[in-house]
Parts: C-alpha cells; structure tokens; sequence
C-alpha cells in the first residue's frame, strides 16, 4: 500500500480566537497505480489533511504511512516517497526556465547537477516541453506551467503524487492534457495519486475511487463506479429509430416515462415485465439504444454535501 492514513485529525484556532476541528477522524488509503479523488466543499479540510501527509503540518492525533513509513516516527523516510503539487505552479521560480526550475528542486533533493539534468530533460520531453525547456516559465502558459510544477514534483520519482486542484483555471484544452498525463502516471508509472478538485467531472473521469469529506469528516469512500452504480435509480433511456405515435407516447407517459423527444425517453423499470410491456408498446419501431442511465459524480456529490 502506498498510503494508509489511519484517524487524522486537526485542529485550528479560528478568528473568534475559539478552536475548532478542520480535519475530524480522517482515514483513507491508496495503492499503486490508483487514483483518489478527495472531495468535499471549501473548508471540508481536505487540504489540511494533504499538507498533513505531505508533512507540512503535524497532525493533532492519528498517523498516515506512506510506504510504509510514518510521517510522524520516519518523516524524512515518508516524504522522500511523495511529490506536491499544492498551490498551483506557485512552488517555481517564474524567471527561471523549466529546465532550471528542475534542476533546482532535483538540488534540494540532493540530486547531482548531471542526473538531475538528464532526469529533467526526460520528464519535459514526456510531457511535449522539451522546447520550452530554456524559455522563462513566465513566458509559458497556464497549462504548460502546471505540467512543469508537476515535472518538479516528479523529479525524484515518488510513488506518491498529491495534487491539489491540478485542473482549476486552465482551459479545456490544457486541463485535458493534464487529465492525460494523470492517467498515464498511474496507469504506465503505477504512481498513486491523491487530488482534489471541484470539477467533479473531472473526478469522474479520473478517479477509480472518490472520497468525500464535509465539515473535517469522510462522508463517502468508495470505487467510482460502485458509488455511481448505488447512487443510480433503475431509471433507463431508450432510443428509437423512428418516432413513435401519439397514442404509444401517451401510453408511455402514464407509465412516468418522461419524454426528451419523439425518438427518446427515459423510464423507471424494476420487472422484467414493465420492460416487455414497454419494447410491445414501441414496436414496430425500431430499438436503437436502451442503456441504464448511471448517475454522475455531481449529483451524488450534492446528495452528500447540501
Ligand atoms: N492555518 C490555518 N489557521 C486557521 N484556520 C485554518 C488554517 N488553514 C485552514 N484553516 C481552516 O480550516 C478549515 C479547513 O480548511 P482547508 O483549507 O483544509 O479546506 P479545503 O477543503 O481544502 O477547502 P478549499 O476547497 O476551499 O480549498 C477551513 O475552515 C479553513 O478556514
């Protein structure tokens, strides 16, 4: 396993001078190659709980192993495994070039210069940016100074990647090119990776499983499709070839199927039954699709949080 956090917990004090609980009881755990979506609304305390495993702050109460290696008895040992992207690119240096920057950060890791060029060279050329390599990253956009934070993240090849919004304010074109480099570290790299984000079709397409905190505490931990799979009511769509009369649409209707148009409707089926009476009473169209129709990550989301 490369991250088993067991019962963190944090506290603050707040502008009241009062102290209350940012992060309540959180455990959660990733193996290699996964992708953890960890969600909730601002102020659920998720990036408390990130920058406790990436051991910028103490925990209160509770223990994380990365790698086996606590991040409170073997700290050193346990961070030596995780690479952060937390702020945005706001850990680089924006009159450096890319190649710099990395070199840099390879520097505090104790790298040699050499190795440390190489190594930058081969992780920008993966990510397409070997052309930018020696162009100040001010001159870069916004999507190509997010792949090179994540670059210097790599640089020392953890197992553990925690990124905190990797997608927010970039266009769709660039957030898709991280969306891609994402899947690629853990599908090729077998790298675990811990993010959150707001854009829960984002989490959707990214995660194999989703965590979800409110107010400090998990409210729903689970692989993404089994949590879609439950969340979803047994409601389907189907499509037909060729509209359907007047009177097969009524007879529809009073069975609560709900009309996008005359071609394509979906319905609520629980026997075996409901669905033979319905492909009766559509015939002789013909039957182009009939599919379950799978919730998404935002609604159960909002189930969740509002
Ligand atoms: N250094 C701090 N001192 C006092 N309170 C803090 C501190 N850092 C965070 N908090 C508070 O702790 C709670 C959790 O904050 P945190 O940043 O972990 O939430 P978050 O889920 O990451 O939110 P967002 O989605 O907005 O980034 C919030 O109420 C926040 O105001």
């Amino acid at each position: 396993m490369i991250l088993d956090v067991q019962s963190l917990r944090k506290h603050y004090v707040g502008k009241d001078k009062k102290p209350f609980i940012a992060v309540d009881d959180v455990s959660l755990q990733l193996v290699a190659g996964e992708v953890l979506a960890f969600l909730g609304p601002n102020g659920a305390g998720k990036t408390t709980s990130i920058k406790m495993i990436a051991g910028l702050i103490q925990p209160d109460d509770g223990e994380a192993f990365i790698c086996g290696h606590s991040i409170k008895k073997h700290s050193r040992k346990a961070i030596s495994h995780v690479g952060a992207v937390l702020e945005g690119s706001r850990n680089l240096y924006w009159r450096l070039t890319p190649l710099e920057n990395l070199i840099y950060w390879a520097g505090l890791k104790g790298y040699p210069h050499r190795i440390a060029k190489e190594r930058a060279m081969d992780l920008l050329s993966n990510f397409g940016l070997q052309d930018k390599a020696h162009d100040t990253l001010q001159k870069l956009s916004r999507g190509m100074q997010q792949q090179v934070a994540i670059c210097a993240a790599l640089m020392h090849s953890p197992s553990l990647l925690l990124l905190d919004e990797p997608t927010l304010g970039l266009d769709l074109q660039a957030a898709d090119r991280i969306q891609e480099l994402i899947i690629r570290l853990a599908k090729e790299e077998h790298v675990g990776i811990l993010l959150t984000t707001h854009q829960m079709e984002v989490a959707q397409t990214l995660a194999d499983r989703v965590c979800i905190v409110r107010k400090g505490r998990v409210v729903l931990e689970g692989h993404t499709h089994d949590v879609l799979e439950q969340f979803s009511e047994n409601k389907y769509i189907f499509e037909l070839g060729e509209p359907l009369t007047h009177s097969q649409r009524q007879i529809i209707s009073e069975r609560g199927a709900d009309f996008v148009d005359e071609k394509t409707f979906y319905i609520s089926i629980t026997t075996q039954k409901e669905l033979y009476d319905i492909l009766r009473t559509t015939e002789p169209c013909s039957l182009l699709r009939m599919e379950r129709d799978l919730a998404d990550l935002a609604s159960v989301f909002r189930h969740y949080v509002e």
